[in-house]
């Protein structure tokens, strides 16, 4: 998964606000991830739902990204994803974690960074941007 989609730089999104990425995910999608960060080096949240790729099938990974290093990854338990699922991802964020919020499901994940704010929104794998709002 190394084209590069969506990139959105210069953001100033603070602790309580929300980023919103609507899309759909391709019908013969293998993965997809939405990074939130810094810059691509730094990322607060690497959250990437995986249906069959690095070996996991129907696995939500999440990690952290410092300096360039993958920090320890985060298997979640559900996945409420489907190939061809239209849905929409908002993002937040406090001192202590980041919060996913799906139609059906919530994923929490370590603020391990410490972020402050997020400049950085970055969508790669295999999912269409339809739209993406701040609030
Ligand atoms: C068991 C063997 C060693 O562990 C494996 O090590 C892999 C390499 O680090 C792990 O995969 C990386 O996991 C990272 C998160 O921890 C990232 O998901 C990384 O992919 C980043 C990436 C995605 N993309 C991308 N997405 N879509 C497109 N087009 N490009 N570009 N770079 C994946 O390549 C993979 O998750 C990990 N698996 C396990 C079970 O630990």
């Amino acid at each position: 998964m190394e084209d590069c989609g969506l990139v959105v730089t210069q953001l100033d999104v603070e602790p309580g606000e929300c980023i919103k990425v609507k899309g759909k995910i391709q019908s013969d999608a293998k993965g997809f991830a939405v990074n939130v960060g810094k810059d691509s080096n730094t990322l607060m949240l690497h959250f990437n739902p995986r249906f069959d790729c690095h070996g996991d099938v129907n696995t939500v990974v999440c990690n952290s990204k410092e300096d360039g290093v993958w920090g320890e990854e985060d298997r979640k338990a559900e996945f409420p994803f489907q190939h061809g699922d239209k849905i929409e991802i908002c993002i937040s964020f406090d001192e202590t974690e980041a919060t996913v919020k799906l139609p059906e499901a919530e994923f929490k994940f370590p603020n391990r960074l410490g972020m402050e704010k997020i400049e950085y929104l970055a969508v790669e794998g295999d999912f269409k941007v339809k739209a993406i709002k701040f609030s």
